[in-house]
């Protein structure tokens, strides 16, 4: 199976509906354009009739019922959302989530008829003891659940010491750890091959292409750079000349 590669935003915390006119030019043929803003924006842009694909940042395990302020995955869709981001770092640090709450989520989600994009990464810490390719395995493991395929799966790999700091892994760094991925991924699923491998943190028009180039990176997930359109369409265009 060839899947398209993707590009993918993530807005977080920012935006309100003035911000949505920043995607209005965005879309490609040739890879998916993917827009995660936050929820409140979710419907307001896939109404919108833009290109690109919308998703949310989080869902909830459960189906419904008595859990205020969360999200169920069926929500997500109806909302016109198609993909949604899972166990981002900032989420395992700012609500404690665990890989079996991730893996919960996923299963949720695959459920529900969504795409998740599950995110991996170690922190500073962690690299500094030479425990990198332990965690993401470690994290591979326990996030990404049994019924994952190629089609309904996207992996994130963000170096939590890259995210939002202007520092990105190098090209060695992100070769390492992408090549260690699809091995992990590949001994325990038969479509591995297919399944998109994303490179995240401080990724920018000015680094895209060179992070494109490495072997087993299949897209990007982007924060800060996906925010405005003339920060995120060159991305777009740089792993569009990737392919
Ligand atoms: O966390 C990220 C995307 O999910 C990366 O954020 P930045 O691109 O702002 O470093």
């Amino acid at each position: 199976m060839d899947m398209k590669k993707l590009a993918a935003g993530n807005w977080k915390m920012n935006g309100t509906r003035a911000a949505l006119a920043e995607v209005d030019g965005l879309g490609s043929d040739r890879v998916e354009v993917l827009i995660c803003p936050p929820a409140t924006l979710i419907a307001p842009l896939a109404d919108r009739g833009s290109r690109v694909l919308v998703g949310g940042q989080d869902c909830d395990a459960r189906a419904e019922g008595a859990h205020t302020g969360d999200i169920a995955a069926a929500q997500l869709l109806d909302a016109g959302a198609s993909h949604v981001i899972l166990g981002h770092s900032e989420r395992r640090a700012d609500h404690g989530e665990t890989d079996a709450q991730v893996a919960a989520k996923a299963v949720a989600a695959h459920q529900a008829g969504l795409v998740t994009i599950i995110c991996v990464g170690e922190t500073e810490a962690q690299r500094d003891a030479g425990e990198t390719l332990a965690v993401i395995a470690a994290q591979l493991a326990g996030s990404v659940p049994d019924c994952a395929t190629a089609t309904n799966t996207v992996v994130a790999y963000e170096p939590v010491w890259a995210i939002g700091t202007g520092r990105t892994a190098d090209a060695s760094q992100i070769a390492e750890v992408h090549g260690a991925m699809r091995q992990t991924l590949a001994a325990r699923f038969a479509d591995a091959d297919g399944m998109r491998l994303l490179y995240g943190g401080s990724v920018k028009a000015g680094n895209a292409a060179e992070i494109f180039a490495i072997p087993n990176v299949d897209g990007a997930l982007v924060g800060g750079a996906s925010l405005k359109a003339a920060d995120f369409s060159p991305i777009i265009a740089a792993l569009e000349a990737a392919q």
